[in-house]
């Protein structure tokens, strides 16, 4: 069974699985080496801090000058003992300084004799470089033959965040002569290699556990194991067999590195039986919001009204791009057809479609050619685009499980956090408005702003213009007013 979709809730029971995709290996991918200008991969450029149509005041530099941000560093990358061409790498892409989780990741991650780590980090501040860094520092490229030994391999619960991080680093190991990078997802028979002779993989777990056991992908020489968005991994039936039987065909040896925004309670500590005797980076859960993200709601009266909300919201959802999450595949192309239909440019992404299409639809969400773009939680982790300056809950995520029409519907906490993670990435700015359409939906917003102890506030919808005025204001000014209520 494959899980590469984890679109209906965090859970066991609603999570979508495509059987076919199972046994499906992919080819080698290669990515192109042009760098970016603003730290994300170059196939997923968007705009610098400074968006002039916000006129942020804030530069990223103040940011990571504060002890209390995510992104503060006292070190530099140099200090951090990387290879010169990692740190040309780095500086193509114009990262400048670590952040925290970077600063405290990386000397834990790359000391000899290896330790596995479990890392935890709020969305957007750069967990994947952290990984990335350690991965291409530990590969052996001085030979022909270890140049086509896979060394590091990297699992991500959806194709597309498999292919983000093929993009991010082909950007940092650019100028690392012989590094190959193999992309292991779900593809058409025609397409599939005999041979992964990749240095570094990076896939989904259903089709490497297929690779390996169909000798395709010789496991043999590995000596990194990575776990992006480890607590979903790990914590969902298919998914995490998956991971332990990939594990179980690894050499004993192996560094294991878990990485997530989140880690419940219960997943860290079976995240620990998985890395056992880890080092550990954790925060708390009332640390995991994002300051730059401004958390908002709007009460409907119904379903319909959820609608005409979001149609009325078309003009803000195109200032950069949005993403607007729905619970199920069957209201993501609903919604679509009917905006499409009166004649709004909107796109949807499911795992409902065939891998090539959900490749075209996030290629152009990414390139800004779809700026709003309609999708279930098989996109709330991970996905990183700078320009989403705005995330819609069209559905409250819950979670889901068996118990039927009168089990009581519970917040998916977690499935929170990282869609509105979409938004605010590595100290931009975003807003993330959540729909309210009965007492039921209204109770889990609740617990959701207990649980992080975080403001979640009204917009009043009886006149729009003013709607307008406030998102935009607080798009433009929620990062200078984060800088002016710091004490003096
Ligand atoms: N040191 C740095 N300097 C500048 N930009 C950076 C740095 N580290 C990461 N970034 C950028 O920050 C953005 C967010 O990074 P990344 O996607 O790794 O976040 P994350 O912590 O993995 O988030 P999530 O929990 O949502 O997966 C990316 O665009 C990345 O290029």
């Amino acid at each position: 069974m494959s899980t590469e979709n984890n679109e209906a809730g965090g859970s066991l029971a609603d999570r979508i699985t495509k059987p076919d995709e199972a046994s499906q290996p992919a080819p080698t991918t290669e990515t192109p080496t042009k760098p970016s200008e603003d730290g994300a991969g170059t196939t997923f450029q968007g705009p610098d801090l400074q968006e002039p149509e916000y006129q942020v005041e804030v530069k990223l530099s103040d940011l990571q000058a504060d002890p209390n941000n995510p992104l503060f560093s006292v070190k530099s990358f140099e200090d951090l003992g990387l290879d010169p061409r990692i740190l040309k790498g780095l500086s193509a892409m114009n990262f400048l300084k670590p952040s925290k989780v970077q600063e405290r990741a990386l000397p834990l991650l790359m000391n000899n004799p290896p330790k596995n780590l479990v890392g935890q980090s709020q969305s957007g501040t750069g967990k994947t470089a952290a990984f990335v860094l350690n991965v291409l520092s530990r590969v052996d490229l001085s030979t022909e033959e270890m140049r086509g030994t896979p060394q590091a391999l990297i699992l991500a619960p959806t194709r597309e965040l498999a292919r983000q991080i093929v993009g991010v680093i082909h950007d940092m190991g650019q100028f690392l002569d012989g590094l190959s990078i193999g992309t292991a997802v779900p593809t058409d028979a025609s397409a599939r290699p005999t041979r992964m002779t990749a240095s570094v993989v990076v896939g989904t777990p259903g089709t490497v556990q297929e690779m390996i056991r169909r000798r395709v992908l010789n496991p043999t020489g590995l000596k990194v194991l990575v776990l992006d968005e480890a607590d979903n991994m790990l914590d969902q039936q298919g998914l995490g067999d998956q991971c332990i039987r990939v594990k179980a065909m690894l050499p004993r040896t192996i560094q294991v590195v878990l990485f997530s925004a989140t880690f419940p309670s219960h997943v860290h500590r079976y995240a620990a039986k998985f890395a056992p005797a880890a080092n550990e980076i954790t925060l708390h859960h009332e640390e995991l919001t994002v300051e730059g993200i401004k958390q908002l709601y709007m009460d409907c009266s119904s379903d319909e009204e959820k609608y005409t909300n979001l149609v009325q919201l078309y003009g803000l959802l195109t200032v950069g791009s949005s993403i607007i999450f729905v619970r199920t595949r069957a209201s993501a192309v609903e919604i679509e057809k009917r905006m499409t239909a009166e004649g709004h440019t909107v796109a949807s992404l499911t795992g409902g479609i065939e891998g090539s299409q959900r490749d075209a639809v996030i290629d152009a969400f990414r390139s800004g050619e779809a700026k709003v773009l309609i999708t279930t939680n098989v996109l709330a982790r991970g996905i990183d685009v700078s320009t989403v300056s705005l995330v819609i809950n069209y559905d409250i995520p819950e979670v889901s499980g068996p118990g039927g029409a009168n089990r009581k519907r519970e917040p998916d906490y977690q499935t929170y956090l990282h869609r509105i993670g979409r938004t605010g990435r590595f100290g931009r700015i975003g807003v993330a408005i959540s729909f309210v359409s009965n007492r039921e939906e209204w109770d889990m917003l609740r617990q959701i702003q207990q649980h992080f102890t975080c403001q979640i506030e009204r917009i009043d919808t009886s006149d729009w213009d003013e709607v307008e005025r406030i998102i935009k204001k607080t798009i433009k000014n929620s990062r200078a007013q984060a800088q002016f209520a710091k004490p003096q």
